[in-house]
């Protein structure tokens, strides 16, 4: 099984410090979401995997090696990381061709990927004709055109209509499934959530975090109970009495902090309140994220000096 393996790596530019001892492992088997807001590195990092950037320091390697030795890099990381890189006179078919035949990956697989990635009909038109959402799909169908067991890819959902949203979704899944390491960058929480079983988090160029995505969401949001009754101020007093943390929620009812639904419903039940509404509220990757990365922020606003 193949993994990406960072280890104390830092780059910078000039004085700016892009990546700074960054370490971390992309596991196989799972989808890893890889987060953190604008600048905080996610680019520079899959460069530096990649090769296309040599490293200030530390090491980033595949499989125990860099990119840079892997004899047909195309067979052993795939990976999506602009767009635009296909050369717009060229059709979508013989971008990938060529990539195939430097590769010495069958010609077959061309259009294998490119019925994968819905691209059949679009094949024989210039790359330059392509919409974004259709030049996400020809960079990762050649991502995956030498079947390799490792999967980067920046922003892949950049551009796609939301059947092309559910379909990304699906893939990674699919995959991860299949035991592939998938290291997939992106700035859409709720997407993310969807798809990924692990997070890798930065905040300028450091790793904030690196954990299950469940374990980060319950660690940071407080799951609460939403609650609505037929009478809410005697629910309101019930839930005083028996110490529990309740806020008037947005439109009628209560919020309960830190409590089950199981205790509210058998509370309200006991003091023969009828409940309208009764749900568990989980917390979302969205608010988990940006309460870490809060601090963190390259970009926050400036204040107005007066
Ligand atoms: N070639 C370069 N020359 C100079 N600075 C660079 C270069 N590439 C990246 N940087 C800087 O390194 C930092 C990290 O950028 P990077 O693109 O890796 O972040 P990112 O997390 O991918 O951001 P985004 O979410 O906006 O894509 C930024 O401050 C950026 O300006």
């Amino acid at each position: 099984m193949t993994s990406i393996d960072v280890r104390d790596l830092s780059k910078e530019y000039g004085t700016r410090r892009a990546v700074d001892h960054l370490t971390f492992t992309v596991a196989p088997g799972r989808v890893t979401g890889f987060l953190g807001p604008n600048g905080a590195g996610k680019s520079t990092t899959m460069r530096l995997v990649l090769g296309l950037d040599r490293p200030t320091s530390g090491t980033a390697t595949v499989g125990g090696r860099p990119y840079t030795e892997l004899r047909e890099p195309l067979r052993e990381v795939g990976a999506l990381l602009d767009a635009h890189a296909a050369h717009g006179s060229r059709t979508g078919r013989d971008h990938l061709r060529t990539l195939a035949a430097s590769n010495r990956i069958p010609v077959s697989r061309v259009d294998e990927v490119l019925a994968g990635t819905g691209l059949t009909a679009a094949a024989r038109r210039r790359v330059r004709t392509y919409s974004l959402g259709m030049r996400q799909r020809l960079g990762i169908a050649a991502a995956l055109l030498g079947d390799p067991p490792v999967i980067m890819l920046d922003e892949p959902s950049n551009g796609l209509d939301p059947e092309g949203i559910i379909w990304i979704r699906a893939l990674l899944r699919r995959l991860a499934a299949e035991g592939r390491t998938v290291l997939v960058s992106s700035h859409l929480m709720n997407e993310t959530a969807s798809f990924a079983d692990h997070l890798v988090v930065l905040g300028r160029g450091r790793l904030l975090a690196d954990m299950p995505m469940r374990a980060f969401i319950d660690a940071r949001v407080q799951p609460a109970v939403r609650v609505r009754s037929t009478d809410d101020a005697a629910l309101r007093d019930l839930l005083a009495r028996h110490g529990h943390d309740a806020a008037p929620g947005e439109d009628g009812g209560w919020v309960v902090r830190r409590a089950r639904v199981e205790d509210i419903g058998r509370l309200a039940s006991g003091a023969g309140l009828p409940l309208l509404e009764l749900t568990a509220q989980e917390g979302t990757l969205e608010q988990a994220y940006l309460d870490l990365t809060a601090a963190e922020t390259e970009f926050t606003a400036q204040r107005q000096e007066a």
